[in-house]
């Protein structure tokens, strides 16, 4: 990748952020040119990768170079400034139909296979299992997080509150997770006394020996896990909790991360489904053996895979599935209106998206008629599902939360080189035999952590790197002096991964000064409690906390306060100097391409997108000395102001301003702050033309843009859209289009 201290890389990328960033940027690489800033673009889309990923398929024509490695690398340089589109983390289901539209449109894809057998088979699965999940922002975080509300758009929510549900006391919604067996039960941590190279091997009873992983290259000093998950443990609680819930009449929901917990988590979501449906597997379980069904990927497999049965066999399996519905629990829906439940495939339902979406609704969930209910939120692995059930009591005992006068929550996230449980996924086993999992120098010989396990187990290795712990405690006191905001480090001195971790921030803290800052360690249960107790009465914490709580509570806190977590800022200042800036905190929305398609109407905000935006030409401006780019911030910051104040965020309402509306302001108002400023005559004279026609043709533009909606549009495939098409949706007022060319 050929990038200059003067380029902007910005990331094409899937679903609703693909298409608003098709309408913004050409706006971007106009405004962005005046300073002789390049903007980028680079497609890290899953069809990109898919494409990248099987070269020799394709003809010289298709071939596509493997961005994502690239930007890898350039991660780990000085200049590297990218700003982050949010991706799609695909499921097996979404990733055979991003092969299906490919082929369709004449790329020589190999079909996935889905049951390899021949070595062929194996290498062509190992490849396209790159592609699955939660492959893209591992690669790039090379740094720690920084997310928070600015302060105008946290302003903004105060004076226009979203709805929040109530809540009542009497809600009998709660959570539900493990308490022996899973991850947290048994883990065991240490910190390495030196540069160690490791293998993670199972001990059979029966006396052999399976290198599970051959070798993990260890720094000195990094924190490394061992932990499993008891296959008979889960069950037992996946029984006695449906059960539960149905005695009690509460409906079931099952809340995972399969996208960044790719290995573990589908494995997790598959037992419950099984459990689920036990009598109906009890009958047909040879046959699903024999069709390849393997539910991990959901009930949207096992029916695909039954429909090349005889109808009457279909009906039979169908009536049987739909007979064991009888003595379960109702099931919490993703889709009432399409009869799709939540175990109709492992990612509909994302912990970090579902759980504040169910508190904001006052602790409910759909059910199969459209109606919200009481619900019992299962999350298996206990570790940080505690921290829901404390915010559950917490709005059961003071109501709901109010976003006129709530305090803020920033996150400090640690998050560097694939930290811990979510950069785990290569070195997740699913246990062949009962034996010992042992983490084993391979040097010496030396046993460094060891798990008895038995067949059916989940055991995995988590690492840390001390130097990512590191900078993650410098960023947490900078964001502290710099905001003036108390920090809570949320780690459990409990659990032994955390205790390593407090040792560590506690001997990292020493390195700066902190005099007068409020730094404060508490378990997760406290911390959540001691935040939300400031939240109400309108106080800031910023949470300083581990990878998965950096994920769930920056959707968590920003939807409460903001309604959603497209209006976060969402920094990642890289470890080698660059920085990427990520584009709010929230993911892809494919219920909004639907919508697009169907009414061509884009509800997509792309607030986090102005942000970042500012933030990336100001961080430019400052390592290369471009004065011209500190200003295009400083009044990309103020035009952002001006939107919100002015209300110009996309409705989800067809026929009202959408995304490209937004947008169309959002230039407007740049330009006009660009014409207005008197630090540089020469951008103050280059935009006023601008500004004036986008100005003066406000009405003009307006209709334009809402002229289009209402009908079905078409783009020419989901995840290879085409673009001249998109261009064509995205891009439908000839006189914004016109009005941009006179800059
Ligand atoms: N950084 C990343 O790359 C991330 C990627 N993802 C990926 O995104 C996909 C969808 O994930 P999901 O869990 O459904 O989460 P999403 O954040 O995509 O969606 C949840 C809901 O939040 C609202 N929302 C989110 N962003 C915006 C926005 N910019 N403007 C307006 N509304 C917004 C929408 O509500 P409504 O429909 O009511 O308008 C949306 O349906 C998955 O493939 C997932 O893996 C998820 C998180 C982060
Ligand atoms: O990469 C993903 O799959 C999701 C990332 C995410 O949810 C987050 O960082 O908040
Ligand atoms: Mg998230």
């Amino acid at each position: 990748m050929n990038a200059d201290k003067s380029t902007i890389i910005y990331t094409l990328t899937d679903e609703a952020p693909l298409l608003a960033t098709c309408a913004f940027l050409p706006i971007v690489q106009k405004f962005a040119a005046a300073a002789d800033v390049k903007v980028v673009s680079s497609d890290i889309s899953v069809a990109s990768r898919v494409l990248a990923a099987f070269p020799e398929c394709l003809t010289e024509a298709q071939r596509v170079p493997d961005t994502l490695s690239e930007l890898g690398k350039l991660t780990l340089k000085p200049e590297a400034n990218i700003i982050k589109l949010p991706n799609i983390s695909a499921s097996v289901g979404q990733l055979i139909a991003c092969i299906r539209e490919l082929q369709g449109k004449g790329y020589a894809l190999p079909d996935y296979p889905e049951a390899p057998k021949t070595e062929e088979e194996k290498a062509i699965r190992a490849r396209y299992a790159k592609c699955i999940g939660s492959s893209v922002n591992p690669v790039l975080r090379e740094g720690n997080s920084d997310r928070r509300a600015p302060k105008a758009v946290k302003e903004f929510a105060r004076k226009n509150p979203h709805s929040m549900a109530e809540w009542s006391q009497a809600s009998r919604s709660h959570v539900s997770h493990m308490h022996s067996g899973d991850f947290y039960h048994g883990e065991k941590s240490m910190t390495l006394d030196r540069a160690r190279e490791v293998k993670m091997e199972l001990i059979t009873k029966s006396g052999k020996t399976i290198v599970l992983k051959p070798s993990t290259k260890l720094l000195d000093r990094e924190v490394i896990d061992s932990m499993f998950m008891s296959k008979k443990a889960l069950e037992a609680f996946y029984e006695q909790e449906i059960e539960d819930a149905r005695k009690t009449g509460v409906m079931f929901s099952l809340h995972v991360k399969a996208t960044m917990m790719k290995v573990s988590h589908p494995i997790v979501f598959g037992h419950c489904v099984k459990i689920f449906y036990k009598d109906a597997f009890a009958k047909h379980g040879d046959l699903f053996k024999e069709l390849g069904v393997n539910v991990n990927n959901g009930m949207a497999d096992l029916y695909g895979k039954i429909a090349s049965l005889p109808q009457s066999k279909q009906d039979e399996i169908k009536r049987d599935l739909h007979a064991c519905h009888e003595h379960r629990p109702e099931l919490a829906m993703v889709d009432s209106a399409k009869g799709i439940t939540n175990f109709h495939s492992p990612n509909d339902i994302i912990v970090d998206a579902s759980m504040p979406a169910m508190i904001r609704n006052g602790g409910k969930m759909w059910d199969a008629n459209g109606r919200l209910k009481d619900v019992k939120a299962v999350m298996p692995e206990s570790t940080f599902a505690r921290i829901y059930q404390e915010i559950i009591n917490f709005c059961k005992w003071h109501g709901a939360f109010d976003p006129k006068t709530m305090g803020t929550v920033p996150n400090v996230g640690l998050m560097a080189q694939q930290a811990e449980e979510y950069g785990s996924h290569d070195k997740t086993f699913e246990i062949a035999e009962d034996g010992v999992a042992n983490i084993t120098d391979v040097a010496t010989g030396e046993v460094l952590l060891s798990q008895n396990v038995e067949a059916g187990d989940i055991w995995r290795m988590c690492q840390c790197k001390d130097a990512a712990i590191r900078d993650w405690v410098k960023l947490a006191v900078t964001r502290a002096r710099n905001s003036g905001m108390p920090v809570v480090f949320w780690l459990d001195q409990y659990r032994p991964h955390e205790a390593q971790l407090i040792t560590k921030v506690k001997m990292y803290l020493h390195e700066h000064d902190t005099t007068g800052l409020d730094i404060q360690i508490m378990s997760q249960v406290r911390a959540m409690r001691y935040t939300l107790e400031r939240v109400i009465r309108g106080l800031d914490t910023i949470s300083a906390t581990g990878n998965i709580l950096r994920d769930y509570l920056t959707d968590l806190f920003p939807i409460m306060e903001l309604g959603t977590s497209a209006k976060m800022l969402s920094v990642v200042p890289l470890m080698s100097g660059g920085g990427m800036y990520e584009t709010g905190a929230g993911g892809s929305a494919p219920k909004h391409v639907q919508q697009l398609v169907e009414e061509n109407h884009l509800r997509w905000d792309s607030l986090g997108e102005f942000l970042a935006l500012a933030v990336s030409l100001e961080d430019l401006g400052i390592k290369t000395g471009n004065s011209k780019a500190k200003i295009l911030a400083k009044t990309l910051d103020a035009a952002t102001g001006k939107l919100l104040d002015n209300n110009k965020g996309p409705s989800p309402k067809t026929g009202q301003l959408d995304n490209r509306g937004s947008q169309y302001y959002l230039s407007m108002y740049w330009a006009q702050e660009l014409a207005a400023q008197t630090e540089d005559k020469e951008l103050a004279a280059r935009f006023s033309k601008l500004a004036r026609a986008l100005t003066d043709n406000e009405q003009k533009i307006t209709e334009e843009l809402k002229a289009v909606q209402g009908h079905a549009v078409d783009i020419g495939g989901y995840y290879l859209p085409d673009t001249k098409k998109v261009d064509a949706v995205m891009r439908p007022s000839a006189t914004f289009n016109a009005a941009l060319e006179t800059a």
